[in-house]
């Protein structure tokens, strides 16, 4: 992080954490709330100073505890908590951290404020050192959770958590990549963290989209064949009607919501890719007694597989929204049911490490399980379950930048 960085980045990132963490709204609503007038330039900088907040917010204030007596408001808490984060975790010179974050809170914070975080730029990296930052990051709920689905690989899953993510790329076929990737073996692209897509060249002419790997992997295992039709519920924004329409599917992709129907439209058409899109809630429309070769339902969930892209979970998320999104998901997989041809097949897939919305869901009445075969999972083989399922988590290809966390399950009529 370079030292020049004026305040309207910093007040920008403030915002970002106040809209996050006070008002518990998403960091991407948030994004598009700040100022017009702010530069590209500053308002990722910003995303980059309030991402690495909230990936560590536990650990920022064990370090800021010993020296705060009582609980400051709101805003001093977060400019102090983006001060250690700009002095222990972004390498920002400590002057920069330090001063910047002191124009930040009001007038009568300005000498705690300065006074804190200078004492932590004193400290160094030693202030973050004996910490059980996996714990202290991950809220108590999401850790008991995974602890009790998982085991000991809660704390591989939340020290995930604190890395960026790369960039992965999902190519239209016959696209070459863009330069400085590499192939996984799962057949999508990994780019370095902090890669800006709408950069590379060849993205206007839409040769390829933006989808983490285990995105990638349900309408992979749909295995459509050209003319199949095909049924995509919940389909915004897109990634996964733009793989089955490339695969040569007559796509039909149901989403509910009207803005991000309008941002599949727009995600297809840049793609050069064609689906009737249809605004609906999959689980009331009504199809005129249409059935699909194959049917994916991508279910709405808590999202809490994608931490690592979206570190706003935690603090938009609670424990209490699991069981009515699993109930929902119920729902909308009966439905999808309805829709699948008399020799047809069915995935459901949600991007949640809880198992309720996962593990849990049934087959619906008159199907049978169609494992997965691990030759389907290239270099993922770890990712198979017996039941057949797959189950992806941040902690795999630990060495390669991760995965998103996934539950795909795959049936067929029986
Ligand atoms: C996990 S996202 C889908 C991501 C998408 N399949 C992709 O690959 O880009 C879930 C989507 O389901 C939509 N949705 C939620 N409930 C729905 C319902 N009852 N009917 C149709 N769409 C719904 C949400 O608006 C959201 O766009």
């Amino acid at each position: 992080m370079s030292s020049h960085l004026g305040s309207p980045t910093r007040r920008a990132a403030l915002s970002l954490l106040e809209a996050v963490m006070t008002r518990h709204r998403s960091l991407e609503e948030a994004l598009d709330a700040l100022p017009k007038g702010i530069a590209p330039r500053d308002k990722a900088a910003a995303h980059r100073i309030a991402g690495a907040v909230l990936r560590r917010a536990g650990s920022l204030d064990a370090v800021l505890e010993p020296f705060l007596r009582r609980e400051p408001p709101s805003e001093v808490r977060q400019a102090l908590r983006m001060g250690v984060a700009e002095l222990l975790l972004l390498g920002t010179p400590a002057h920069a951290a330090v001063a910047s974050s002191v124009t930040l809170v009001p007038k009568p914070f300005a000498g705690l404020a300065n006074a804190v975080l200078r004492r932590v730029a004193e400290a160094g990296s030693a202030a973050l050192e004996g910490l059980d930052a996996e714990r202290l990051d991950t809220p108590p709920w999401l850790w008991s959770a995974w602890h009790a689905a998982y085991g000991p690989a809660v704390r591989a899953i939340a020290a995930a958590h604190r890395e960026e993510a790369p960039l992965d790329l999902s190519l239209a076929p016959g696209t070459a990549a863009p330069e400085g990737g590499e192939p996984l073996p799962t057949g999508s692209w990994r780019y370095p963290p902090g890669t800006r897509v709408a950069e590379m060249p060849g993205f206007a002419e839409g040769g390829f989209w933006v989808q983490d790997a285990a995105a990638a992997l349900p309408a992979r295992l749909l295995d459509v064949r050209p003319g199949e039709r095909v049924l995509d519920l919940c389909a915004a924004p897109g990634g996964k009607t733009a793989q089955l329409a490339a695969a040569g599917g007559q796509v039909v992709a149901v989403e509910r919501e009207p803005r991000r129907a309008a941002r599949l439209r727009e995600n297809l058409a840049r793609l050069r890719l064609s689906a009737e899109v249809v605004e609906a809630d999959a689980t009331q429309w009504d199809a005129g007694g249409a059935v699909f070769d194959a049917v994916l339902l991508d279910a709405p969930c808590t999202a809490t597989g994608t931490i690592r892209r979206h570190p706003d979970v935690p603090y938009l998320k609670r424990a209490r929204d699991v069981g009515p999104m699993a109930e929902l998901q119920r729902a909308l997989l009966a439905a999808a049911a309805r829709r699948v041809a008399p020799d047809g097949r069915l995935v459901l897939a949600t991007c949640s490490l809880q198992q309720e919305e996962g593990e849990a869901h049934a087959a619906p009445a008159g199907f049978v399980a169609d494992p997965v075969r691990p030759e389907e999972l290239p270099g993922l083989e770890a990712a198979l379950t017996a039941a057949g399922t797959v189950r992806t988590r941040p902690d795999l290809w630990a060495g390669r930048g991760g995965l998103d966390g996934f539950f795909i399950a795959r049936w067929r009529r029986g």
